[in-house]
């Protein structure tokens, strides 16, 4: 993975990072990894998400995943942290031959029903990921799911291996129908959980080369260090960071790759629920190239200049031409390649945000396979830890959302009615 990061600086962007800045910047980017690897070292709540290339438990993946055996249908149930990561998975590296993933991360009922009415459940295996083991979305899907296989004549004992931590509703539920299940690593925050049984288990029975993954996040871990001039994942987040306090309050995500458009909705969790506190925070934005070039670029490039944009271009890929076709002024598509358009596409988008001084960085990786997304994954995870030093937030929690979940219990439960505020209804 390499990162390109002279578009974000303030000879060409604005708002953009001056040269010397980002040189004292590196001061503290020195500092940050000191406090990161005593972190790492400890195995401190959070930090300990860096350690996952070598202590993911991938022995209780394999014999959870042999258990299932070989399936049509993967129902994911879990949300947020527990969903994302896998579903970034299957979405790039599912091979055409896998079992279908199916994630059902939301409640909306015609969407569930939907879902279950287009599987043969006969088929199909259900991991049920919660790492507290007490979110309600998934507990409530859980059921339905159960009660739809039980409806199929599907034991669903037999079909569904739990994801969780040593307590919980889930928890409870596992051991009373001795299920099988896999641990949640103690000290992982949910959005940092994707290198972790969390998210290897449902990429491993989608036949994803999961030992592949960890060795390319091993060795983005091993390029992390005192400088961000060393250090693609602590360039990201120190320029991201950098940025920000600027003024470019949104980053954009805009892989040009369909198989990462899911990898841009796992970052936008990672980047707001890690760094959205004390009134602080860089608003992460997905989209996806060259589609979005049709829809958002032109407020990107002519709107405020409120806005990094990262985008994520890949080497090698599988191509397809493009037929010559006997048409005036499609010259220029003659002997192309789908994959050439799409390369050429990103190349220009870049150069026009440049010349219109709207800050960006580039990723690029070798390719859309194991290591690289392995690579991706980590230094994504590691610039946020980087960046949440910088903003001097609490990276790994997320008191903000209890208040909600609370109250829809309440409201559930019959006991809690919500203040309506001044409401104002215009029908
Ligand atoms: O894994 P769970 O405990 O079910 O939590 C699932 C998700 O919901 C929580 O509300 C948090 O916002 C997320 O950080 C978490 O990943």
């Amino acid at each position: 993975m390499d990162l390109d990061v002279g578009n974000a600086l303030a000879a060409v962007a604005e708002p953009g990072v001056p040269r010397d800045a980002l040189e004292r910047l590196d001061d503290r980017v020195a500092a940050a990894h000191e406090r990161i690897e005593r972190g790492v070292a400890n195995g401190e709540f959070g930090y300990a998400s860096l350690n996952l290339p070598e202590t993911a438990d991938t022995a209780a993946v394999e014999t959870a995943a042999d258990r299932i055996g070989d399936v049509d249908h993967v129902i994911l149930v879990g949300i947020g942290g527990s969903a994302l990561g896998a579903a970034t998975l299957a979405d790039a590296l599912a091979g055409p031959d896998a079992a279908e993933l199916h994630v059902l991360d939301n409640v909306d009922p015609a969407a569930v029903e939907r879902t279950l009415d287009r599987i043969d459940l006969a088929s199909a295996a259900v991991n049920v990921v919660s790492q507290s083991g007490t979110t309600a979305e998934t507990l409530a899907n859980f059921l339905v799911v159960r009660d739809a296989m039980a409806d199929a004549g599907v034991d669903w004992t037999d079909r569904t291996v739990v994801t969780t931590g040593d307590a919980g509703n889930l928890r409870d539920l596992a051991d009373a129908h001795d299920l099988p299940s896999v641990s949640v690593p103690d000290g992982v925050p949910g959005r940092f959980s994707v290198l972790s049984t969390v998210g290897l288990l449902p990429a491993a029975l989608l036949g994803v080369d999961t030992d592949g993954l960890l060795a390319g996040a091993s060795a983005a871990r091993e390029k992390l260090g005192p400088s961000l001039f060393d250090s693609p994942a602590y360039a990201y987040g120190a320029l991201a960071y950098a940025l920000d306090v600027r003024g470019a309050s949104m980053d954009v995500m805009m892989p040009y790759a369909e198989g990462l458009e899911t990898f841009a909705e796992w970052f936008a969790q990672l980047w707001a629920e890690s760094l959205g506190k004390d009134g602080l925070g860089q608003t992460p934005v997905r989209a996806l190239g060259a589609t979005d070039q049709h829809s958002q670029l032109q407020l990107y490039r002519a709107g405020p200049h409120d806005k990094l944009v990262t985008f994520v271009g890949v080497d090698d890929r599988p191509d397809v031409p493009i037929p010559s076709a006997d048409l005036e002024g499609l010259d220029y598509l003659s002997g192309a390649s789908l994959g050439g358009l799409l390369d050429a596409e990103l190349d220009a988008t870049e150069a026009s945000l440049a010349a219109a001084g709207v800050p960006n960085l580039r990723v690029q990786l070798d390719a859309v396979d194991a290591e690289s997304v392995g690579e991706l994954l980590f230094s994504m995870e590691a610039a946020c830890v980087l960046a949440g030093e910088l903003y001097g937030v609490e990276t790994f929690d997320q008191p903000a959302v209890e208040w909600g979940k609370e109250a829809a219990r309440g409201l559930l439960r019959g006991d809690r009615t919500l203040d309506e505020g001044d409401s104002l209804e215009v029908e």
